[in-house]
């Protein structure tokens, strides 16, 4: 497939140009290692270098055409070179005119805030084949064309891959698309030159302060979502949260918000929440869903409220949506001999907070909670004391361990988090930075009737050490050691 340079160029925020605007563009490329003879490249300055400082990399390697912000001094012959406000922004308009504007052929919802987005998503591509459409979905655990799965390596894939995906779904035949939109990605603009028909706000917490700095920082990086917004899109959020009206400032959007607790367009009523399930109260109905915890209930009227703006019939949407399960490696749960694990993804302290929360108000009394939890390497440092006081505070045991302690000393990363718990809290606390082991000791602890909540990992079948991936799965490991224990 080769695109004429100037066609892809439409609507980009130009400065200037020099040579041939007709000349065939075969690829679009941000990262001067995938250039091949015929590619564009797209100059980016990023978080480790700069890709201005590639160009002649990429000119080596057979680029046609260089898209910068800054132009070199020399400019080769026989090359056009294109200077722009912005090529962040810029890749993401020319991959969607590469691959013909695929979203104005779908209607694709983004759906943003700390936590929540997977399951959100997930929870609406699954509402939607239930009911009959062809959906794709963008997210943290795979991507999916319908019920085909392609592996996701980010929450949000790159600009380029967004919009080679889009393609490959309106081609399937799909009339819609939920996405999540991380923070990193709206910043990045990984989501630039996508038409959306709606954007959801779940929620915003402690998390990703690494990248953004501060908390107004990431607030600004979420809202950026709702402030590009066209007119004749919906702008959906949830208005218990006190950040939820900020992201609708300014917005051109329809506003439209979901709460349990103020009024809102999209309300319910919690009747009852057990580790089988939630029963809400909808206008006036009882119905009843399979996910887990009071966190539940906002993403389930976040899927309601998305699906009822997108024409879909409010009835026909509960009695769909109350079959449908959650995200893999979300509120997980396996109970051998007697012992309840509960694989669950929290990885930031509100997360955490919510699910042993959830846990400690279904529980009976006499058991005990034994928590097993880690933090990431090179991510947010500052969660890292705060998760572990959460452990302590809402747990009788807590196992501290590793995650995915990437180019990180798992060692300094527990030492962060044992900073957290106080004197008295750290004799309910061990430290065993091998994750297997942590889980077999927790297993081990453990009589019948007591819960293991392991934390951070959910889905992730991999353990991230030193940039290699070995593979490792929560799920897996704590049935084996269970199965094991309960033979001896
Ligand atoms: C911090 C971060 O978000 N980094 C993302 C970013 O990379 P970067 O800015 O560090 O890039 P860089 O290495 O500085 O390079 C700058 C530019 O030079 C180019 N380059 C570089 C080297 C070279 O030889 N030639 C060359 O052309 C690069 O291709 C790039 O265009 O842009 C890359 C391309 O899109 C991403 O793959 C990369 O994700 C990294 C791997 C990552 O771990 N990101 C995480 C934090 C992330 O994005 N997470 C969110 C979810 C978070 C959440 O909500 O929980 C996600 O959406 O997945
Ligand atoms: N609405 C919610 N409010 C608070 N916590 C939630 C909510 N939904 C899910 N959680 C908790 O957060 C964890 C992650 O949920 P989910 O994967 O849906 O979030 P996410 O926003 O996609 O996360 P990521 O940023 O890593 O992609 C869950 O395992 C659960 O513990
Ligand atoms: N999308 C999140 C995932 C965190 C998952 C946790 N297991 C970790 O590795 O920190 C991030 O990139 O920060
Ligand atoms: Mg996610």
């Amino acid at each position: 497939m080769k695109k004429v340079l100037k066609d892809i160029l439409y609507k980009v925020s130009l400065i200037a140009t020099t040579g041939d605007m007709e000349v065939k563009v075969k690829d679009i490329v941000f990262d001067s290692r995938k250039v091949s003879s015929g590619s564009a490249f797209v100059a980016i300055a990023g978080t480790q270098v700069d890709g201005h400082e590639y160009i002649n990399a990429a000119l080596e390697k057979g680029a046609k055409v260089i898209v910068c912000e800054n132009l070199p001094e020399n400019l080769s012959e026989g090359i056009t070179w294109v200077q722009v406000q912005n090529s962040a922004k810029a890749l993401g308009i020319m991959a969607s005119n590469f691959y013909d504007n695929p979203s104005h052929q779908i209607k694709v919802v983004a759906i943003t805030g700390t936590n929540g987005k997977t399951t959100t998503a997930t929870l609406l591509h699954q509402l939607f084949i239930s009911m009959g459409y062809s959906t794709g979905l963008l997210s943290t655990v795979e991507n999916k064309i319908n019920e085909d799965v392609i592996p996701a390596t980010h929450t949000t894939p790159d600009a380029v891959s967004v919009q080679a995906l889009l393609r490959k779904m309106a081609n399937a035949g799909c009339t819609h698309c939920f996405m999540e939109a991380s923070s990193h990605a709206i910043v990045q603009e990984r989501i630039a030159g996508l038409k959306l028909i709606g954007a959801v706000f779940t929620n915003i917490s402690h998390d990703h302060l690494d990248y953004h700095k501060t908390f107004d920082e990431y607030i600004k990086a979420k809202k950026k979502l709702f402030d590009d917004l066209p007119k004749d899109a919906f702008a959906l959020v949830n208005s218990d949260d006190k950040r939820g009206m900020v992201m609708l400032q300014n917005c051109k959007a329809t506003h439209q918000t979901f709460a349990l607790k103020s009024d809102a367009d999209f309300k319910a009523k919690i009747i009852s929440n057990t580790l089988e399930g939630l029963e809400l109260d909808i206008n006036g109905k009882q119905v009843w869903f399979r996910l887990i915890g009071a966190f539940n209930a906002y993403n389930l009227l976040g899927v309601l409220g998305t699906a009822v703006l997108l024409g879909e019939d409010e009835d026909e949407v509960m009695t769909s949506l109350s079959a449908i399960k959650g995200a893999k490696g979300r509120f997980d749960q396996i109970s051998i001999a007697g012992i309840t694990a509960i694989v669950d993804y929290a990885h930031t302290p509100d997360a955490l907070e919510n699910v042993l929360k959830t846990i400690n108000g279904v529980r009976g009394g006499g058991e005990q909670l034994i928590t097993v939890v880690g933090c990431g390497g090179n991510r947010d440092t500052t969660k890292r004391p705060v998760m572990a006081k959460i452990a302590v505070q809402e747990s009788d045991k807590v196992i501290l361990t590793s995650d995915n302690p990437r180019f990180e000393e798992p060692e300094a990363i527990l030492k962060d988090m044992q900073a957290g718990i106080g004197p008295t809290d750290l004799r309910k606390t061990l430290t065993i930075t091998d994750r297997r082991e942590a889980i077999r000791t927790a297993c081990m602890l453990s009589k019948s009737g007591d819960i293991i909540l392991i934390a951070g990992k959910g889905h992730e079948d991999y353990q991230e050490i030193q940039g290699v991936k070995h593979h490792f799965d929560d799920k897996e490991v704590v049935s084996e050691i269970l199965n094991e224990l309960k033979q001896n």
